[in-house]
């Protein structure tokens, strides 16, 4: 564990009594100023005592403010539910930039956003793509968990007056990815998306993780959202191909889920181009596919 030492806590002292305790958390004098300065910028005066105990008992900062940046959207934050990671954020962005880039043709986009926890995947790409008049895009999301459906729909409530959805659709129900079937709907998608929990139980129970954010992801966000391996994906792809999806894009943690991917969707279907992505921070994190010769080949690029 990073030891503080007294030097940095009396010079966060002499900035501001409300320093140290966020020092606990944060290991970082600079970060605990920044820390602080949010508080004071997004709560009222009389919650900032509060807001920094919590945050000194390491609760995610996101839970405490209540909200958490992802693309132009504000995205409702609540314990029970995963906080959107930057490394999600950078792909959605790619994605939806480069959809609007390629395809040129006013089009009718269903997507399927399996997992999605706050919604911010369906919602970013909603907004994002919704931008484009020519885009008419029918987003569903679901999720097992009654808490992340209830605040999906939150985010969807916050945001939509500010959307036309006149065209466009976005719909949260909740559902589990292993008993879904395609009657469940009874219809098919374009492109399916997801970020499913990928961190695997040997990962997730070692005594690494304990140490500085990682100690506030296991003290304070979902094991649901967090702890997964290679079953989600076997699913995904089984939904990618019985709902005659053209692309699928899914987050992951390592190469061998990519791996894994791969391989199950070129023994389930004929015609499937692959690709892996790594993020700005060059760790893998996305297996993309799509069907050759259709609109989605420009994925090639992603
Ligand atoms: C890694 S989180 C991703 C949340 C969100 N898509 C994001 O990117 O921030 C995974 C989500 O999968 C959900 N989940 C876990 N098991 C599930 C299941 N069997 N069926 C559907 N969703 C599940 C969790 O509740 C959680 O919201």
């Amino acid at each position: 564990m990073t030891r503080i030492s007294s030097k940095v806590i009396r010079e966060a002292y002499k900035v501001s009594k409300l320093l140290p305790p966020l020092l606990r958390a944060t290991k970082n004098l600079d970060l605990a100023k920044c820390e602080l300065q949010w508080i004071k910028r997004e709560l009222p005066k009389n919650k900032w005592t509060e807001a920094v105990i919590r945050r000194s008992n390491y609760e995610p900062l996101q839970y405490v403010l209540g909200s958490q940046p992802f693309g132009s959207l504000d995205i409702l934050c609540r314990r029970n539910v995963l906080i959107p990671r930057w490394e999600t954020e950078e792909w959605v962005t790619r994605l939806s930039d480069m959809i609007r880039q390629h395809i040129k043709d006013t089009t009718q986009l269903k997507i399927l956003d399996a997992c999605t926890g706050t919604g911010c995947i369906s919602l970013l790409l909603h907004q994002k793509l919704s931008e484009e008049a020519k885009y008419k895009t029918d987003i569903l999301g679901f999720d097992v968990s009654y808490d992340a459906v209830t605040l999906a729909n939150d985010n969807l409530n916050k945001n939509e007056p500010s959307w036309s959805l006149e065209k466009s659709s976005v719909t949260f129900r909740k559902s589990n990815i292993f008993h879904w079937s395609l009657n469940d709907t009874a219809e098919s998608f374009d492109l399916i998306v997801s970020n499913p929990p990928y961190i695997t139980r040997e990962e997730y129970s070692s005594p690494v993780t304990l140490e500085g954010v990682a100690r506030s992801v296991k003290l304070y966000e979902p094991s649901l959202a967090l702890i997964g391996q290679y079953e989600f994906y076997e699913k995904l792809v089984d939904i990618t191909v019985s709902t005659n999806a053209k692309a699928f894009i899914f987050e992951l943690g390592s190469n061998d889920q990519a791996t894994y991917v791969e391989k199950q969707i070129n023994s389930l279907a004929a015609g499937w181009k692959t690709k892996m992505y790594s993020d700005t921070a060059d760790k893998i994190r996305c297996v993309l596919g799509w069907k050759k010769d259709t609109v989605w080949d420009f994925l090639v690029k992603f």
